[in-house]
């Protein structure tokens, strides 16, 4: 693992639509950041289109000390996928709608402090998870969550009002799926209103999905929402919100490394990893990749003394 005094070649992936920020002066930010502190930077566009392998091909060409995605949990995931199962270390500067992941690992969410990480930083070594042979990082999810997600991304409208907009007109007509699980410790059936497969803990939008979840435990939980009455809704929020999962009567959580998710009655399902939507066929295998991404991390503070 390379040391601080090191990271001195850096990449930097930008994503020029995430978030809906304006990055027009960006670039030439990051680059009078990084060269007034001695380091080399290249950057690379996303267009959304074969983004992954022609960033590998470009990662392939030249040695990186550190690769950092800028923008949101789509670009972080691309990135991370990239990166994993290698030796060079992924940093964030979290420009998305969300950034999920970012606040899991207490990364400033300010571009200028989030750049502290090229020189002052500590490496975290996390799992990933393979959902249906596809990277995830930091949280999978089948059923309402899903179909929102996807609602979102076909939609014009941005930000988090579009979003509640979108989860209140689904919320009235819909029928929760069935699902059956088997993991490599126990099995579950029964219907759920959303399963989440969750290496992280919280969602770009600060919902706790899984608060005793660990990025490095070698382990992943999914995290299920059983069907409730409307009434029960603002205390399902309130306990999402506010890292009380697990104090839900409508809620499980199913700890594992490895499992089998069905859904008897489709062949195929909407799922979304990492904020983007797709559809797999079932049964879905999921596995977790133990200790298979280097993650750049603000350094502990140390207790200062008298
Ligand atoms: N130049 C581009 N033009 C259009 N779409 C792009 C471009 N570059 C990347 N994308 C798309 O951007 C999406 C990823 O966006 P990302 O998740 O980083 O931001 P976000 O959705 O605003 O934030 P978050 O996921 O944190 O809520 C992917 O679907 C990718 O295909």
């Amino acid at each position: 693992m390379v040391s601080p005094q090191q990271l001195c070649n850096l990449m930097f992936v930008l994503n020029p639509i995430s978030g809906d920020i304006d990055k027009s002066e960006l670039e030439s930010t990051i680059g009078r950041y990084c060269r007034e502190r001695g380091r080399h930077v290249a950057f690379f566009h996303t267009t959304g289109e074969q983004d992954l392998e022609i960033l590998r091909r470009k990662l392939a060409q030249e040695a990186y000390h550190a690769v950092f995605a800028a923008g949101g949990d789509g670009t972080v995931s691309l990135v991370a996928e990239a990166l994993a199962g290698g030796q060079v270390p992924l940093g964030i500067i979290p420009l998305g709608s969300g950034n999920g992941l970012s606040k899991d690992l207490n990364i400033p969410q300010d571009v200028e402090q989030a750049l502290r990480l090229t020189w002052d930083y500590q490496v975290l070594t996390m799992d990933t998870i393979q959902v249906g042979g596809n990277f995830s990082a930091h949280l999978a999810d089948l059923g309402f969550n899903a179909l929102i997600v996807e609602r979102f991304d076909k939609g014009e409208a941005r930000g988090p009002g579009a979003y509640v907009r979108i989860a209140t007109q689904e919320y009235i007509s819909y029928e929760p799926e069935h699902y059956h699980i088997k993991t490599d410790s126990e099995e579950w059936e029964g219907p759920a209103f959303m399963l989440t497969i969750a290496n992280a803990n919280t969602f770009g939008s600060n919902v706790v999905i899984n608060p005793e979840g660990k990025l490095n435990d070698g382990q992943f939980e999914i995290c299920l929402i059983d069907p409730f009455p409307n009434a029960a809704a603002p205390g399902i929020l309130y306990n999402l919100y506010t890292s009380g999962f697990n104090q839900s009567s409508y809620t499980r959580r199913l700890c594992c490394s490895r499992a089998t998710i069905t859904i008897p009655s489709q062949k195929q399902v909407l799922v979304q990893i990492d904020g983007e939507p797709m559809h797999l066929p079932t049964p879905i295998e999921v596995e977790i990749m133990p200790r298979s991404l280097h993650v750049l991390v603000p350094p502990i503070q140390q207790p200062t003394t008298a």
